[in-house]
């Protein structure tokens, strides 16, 4: 913490266009060696091989674009003049500026360690931060990595660290650490804990989700299934915005159930060195609270697509139809391969089943028709919505937030910037009132 806020205060006095030129450099050597990079993401989080590598070359482009976003949105300032306001003269100048905060602290979760990672690094430091990394445990040895391309670059010693150690222990030391002016958390509601412990600091809390898909009569089957399957199933369904909950209208719930089953029986399960669709998920307990949700929904009575099955902690895609609200699959995120149908007889009924959880990241509605899709949109609390798409964080530089439980401020390249600085002004008070004149 004493070396990060040591090398701080000479970082804030180094030039922008040189902080975005080693940014630019970091980024090209991420690239380089996404091949060594993606094995350890592989061998530490199971992601399959090809995701593996997009999230290291996602990554180079996020800190080449936040380097060259951050010169534009820092490079400006802000100049006001005192009669605008009721009663006064031009007798002051203000100019604004933003400023860096300081130390931020950015702690991401296991399921892009290395890409929610820079997408809290390039901000912070293309701002004038430093920066200390907390990674997830699974998921360290890719962060360490990734660090070190941003050492190879040339950034100066003590300006980015990497803290590895399970949260539990170190994490209370690290989010209630004085010399913290900041911090970016990525996660699930450890989150909600961190920003009461917190002190007076700015947070940028992403959380998680139960983003809904709400399909219309009018919708376009197929496109509702593909995206079903890509937005419920892919890394096995870890991620804050996979698809979590169907909301289907009857009348065309069997057909869609029918199309999407066709396609879980085509998605290829094993291991993610042989680049399959779905992998085992990221820990034993989180098998167990999977299944936990799995034999619920069973005893209540939820109609399974697919014979529940799990080898450690491979489970095989398993479609829920005919889950109800009585069951915790409805509302419980699994962060699994485990996907619940809920038929709906009205439009209202689905925004209000979207709307009665305690998240409020993404959601998507499915229909022909744009200006019922709009009202739709207008009327689900969340962050995001998506029409005629799976929810997505990316691409990078779209704004991500989430309301209620799923978190606090908003993410994306230009946010992140704007939400790493403070606003500084200066006010040149002049002895009488002067008017520029053409
Ligand atoms: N909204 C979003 O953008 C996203 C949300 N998520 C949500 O995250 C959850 C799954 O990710 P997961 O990694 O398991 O989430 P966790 O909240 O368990 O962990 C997130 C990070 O916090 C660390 N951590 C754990 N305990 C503490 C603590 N007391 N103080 C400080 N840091 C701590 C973890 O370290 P360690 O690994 O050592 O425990 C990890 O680096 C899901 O709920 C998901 O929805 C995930 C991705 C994106
Ligand atoms: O943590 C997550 O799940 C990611 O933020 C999702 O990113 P993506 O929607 O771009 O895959």
């Amino acid at each position: 913490m004493e070396s990060a806020k040591s090398a701080q205060k000479a970082w804030a006095k180094t030039p922008l266009w040189k902080r975005a030129e080693l940014l630019h450099k970091a980024a090209a050597i991420l690239k380089e060696h996404k091949a060594p990079i993606a094995e350890c993401l592989i061998k530490e989080i199971a992601k399959p091989a090809k995701d593996s590598v997009t999230e290291v070359v996602r990554s180079g482009d996020l800190i080449s674009y936040t380097a060259e976003e951050g010169v534009r949105i820092l490079g400006e300032g802000k100049f006001l003049v005192s009669d605008s306001f009721p009663g006064n003269d031009r007798t002051k100048y203000c100019l604004t500026s933003k400023i860096p905060l300081g130390v931020v602290l950015a702690i991401p979760p296991f399921n892009y360690p290395v890409n929610l990672a820079v997408s809290k690094i390039g901000p912070a430091l293309i701002a004038g931060n430093s920066l200390v990394l907390k990674p997830p445990t699974q998921g360290a040895v890719s962060c360490l990595h990734m660090v070190h391309c941003f050492h190879l670059a040339g950034f100066p010693k003590g300006l980015i660290s990497c803290v590895t150690g399970k949260g539990s222990e170190i994490g209370d030391f690290l989010t209630m650490h004085p010399g913290v002016n900041c911090i970016s958390f990525t996660g699930g509601d450890t989150g909600i804990a961190i920003s009461k412990k917190a002190g007076m600091i700015p947070l940028q809390m992403e959380l998680g989700g139960k983003d809904a898909c709400i399909v219309l009569e009018d919708a376009d089957l197929d496109l509702v299934a593909a995206n079903i399957i890509k937005g419920g199933f892919s890394y096995s369904g870890q991620r804050c915005t996979a698809i979590k909950v169907v909301l289907v209208m009857e009348s065309v719930a069997d057909a869609l159930v029918e199309k999407v089953k066709a396609r879980v029986a085509k998605l290829r399960v094993g291991p993610p060195e042989n680049d399959c669709d779905i992998t085992p998920v990221v820990t034993e307990s989180s098998a167990n609270f999977i299944e936990g949700l799995v034999m619920d929904a069973k005893e209540k009575g939820a109609t399974f697509c697919q014979q529940y099955k799990r080898e450690g902690n491979l489970i095989w895609p398993l479609l829920l139809d005919n889950v109800r609200p009585d069951m915790r699959i409805a509302w419980e995120e699994p962060f699994g391969p485990i996907l619940p149908v809920v038929r709906i007889n009205s439009v209202e009924e689905g925004i209000h089943h979207c709307n009665a959880s305690n998240f409020g990241l993404q959601g998507c509605v499915f229909t022909k028709d744009i200006n019922r899709a709009m009202l739709i949109s207008d009327a689900m609390e969340t962050g995001t919505v998506q029409i005629n798409s799976a929810p997505a964080r990316g691409p990078d530089h779209f704004p991500f937030q989430g309301l209620k439980d799923s978190g606090i401020g908003s993410q994306g390249i230009t946010n992140s910037i704007n939400m790493m600085t403070k606003v500084k002004t200066t006010v040149i008070n002049l002895p009488s009132p002067s008017y520029t004149m053409g």
